[in-house]
């Protein structure tokens, strides 16, 4: 799945790329206006207060900006941030020795914080309400429980998956932002800045369509322009006109929605085996050949925030859109 063009995780080179290109202050990170308007307030009355940021959960799709976010509101607030994530910390122990190396003020930001293991999110209950630690010391009836000091801290957590957490962890978030998929004019926003980063030039033109088929993801923007860019490179252009990039894009078989093969698959399937549906994720699962989780994750939130797709109780069903994109028949409904 990695290796798809328009995926919204970051491949592992690409993570290096992206440090130099993510945003450091709240002021250069464009949309998402109502996370940033609530942020900003939220951080400016903590720094009058001379008080530590309320813990923050970012949720949303994977490449929309959760872990700029984060760095942001560290820069913001003048403080260290200290980064893990959920499948890193394996044992309790591992989480108590984080937290007890935090300075005061500090942000500690947990990735993909749904993947905390049930045990180790019970010391973060204590810690994150009243910052303290319980450990308890030795074993059996000498066992005794001893109750540690911790600074104060603010928890930034980052998931794909909201609905994944325990209603214990969501409930400890005194601020809950949602990432929404980016508009054009925002996506275009952002790619002029990457390029200018980048150090090529960019018709307004290019970088409207660049932005059309990034499926509303700051990732797969940067990502289709670095592509982009190799083209301009390799034909010698110190510029990126509108011509080369809707060449470039072509090639790259992305499609004027930001639709890949896979995408293709799964839509067409859907309408030649199981005449438009409803089919059950499992049955899609098993006629494409993708798993109904990364399914579920990774290709269906984009199908149906453009009106592709949609999830009824007997199962997903392509919508007529569908039928037109692929200039198909319409069928008739009864
Ligand atoms: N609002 C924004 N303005 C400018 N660039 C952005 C913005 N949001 C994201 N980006 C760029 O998009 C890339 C991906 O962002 P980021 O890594 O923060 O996403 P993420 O939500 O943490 O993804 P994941 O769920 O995979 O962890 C970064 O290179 C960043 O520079
Ligand atoms: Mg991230």
């Amino acid at each position: 799945m990695n290796d798809r063009l328009v995926s919204g995780s970051a491949e592992n080179e690409e993570q290096y790329l992206e440090l130099s290109l993510r945003p450091q202050r709240l002021s250069q990170y464009i949309g998402q206006d109502k996370v940033k308007e609530n942020l900003d307030i939220f951080i400016q009355a903590a720094k009058m207060r001379g008080e530590t940021l309320d813990h923050v959960l970012l949720y949303g799709p994977p490449g929309l900006g959760k872990t700029t976010l984060a760095a942001i509101i560290a820069n913001e607030m003048g403080v260290n941030l200290r980064t893990t994530s959920g499948p890193a910390i394996e044992r309790p122990g591992d989480l108590a020795a984080i937290l007890t190396a935090l300075e005061p003020g500090d942000v500690l930001f947990i990735d993909e914080i749904h993947r905390l293991h049930r045990s180790i999110e019970e010391v973060l209950y204590p810690a994150m309400e009243d910052f303290c630690l319980d450990i308890v010391i030795g074993k059996g009836p000498e066992a005794r429980s001893v109750r540690l000091d911790l600074p104060p801290f603010t928890l930034v957590g980052a998931t794909t998956r909201v609905g994944l957490l325990t209603a214990p962890l969501r409930d400890r978030f005194g601020v809950l932002s949602r990432l929404e998929y980016y508009r054009e004019s925002e996506l275009s926003e952002i790619v002029e800045r990457t390029a200018d980063i980048l150090q090529i030039g960019i018709d307004p033109h290019a970088s409207a369509e660049i932005s059309r088929r990034s499926r509303g993801t700051p990732r797969i923007a940067n990502r289709l322009l670095r592509r982009v860019r190799d083209f301009a490179q390799v034909l010698g252009k110190e510029a990126i006109s509108e011509e080369l990039s809707s060449e470039a894009l072509e090639r790259l078989q992305v499609d004027r929605l930001g639709l890949d093969h896979i995408d293709h698959k799964l839509l067409t399937g859907i309408i030649e085996k199981y005449r438009g549906g409803p089919v059950g994720l499992d049955t899609i699962s098993a006629t494409i050949g993708e798993e109904s989780h990364t399914i579920e994750d990774v290709y269906e939130p984009y199908l149906l925030q453009i009106g592709f797709l949609q999830r009824t109780s007997r199962g997903r069903m392509v919508t007529d859109a569908v039928y037109r994109h692929f200039n198909l028949e319409v069928p008739e409904h009864d």
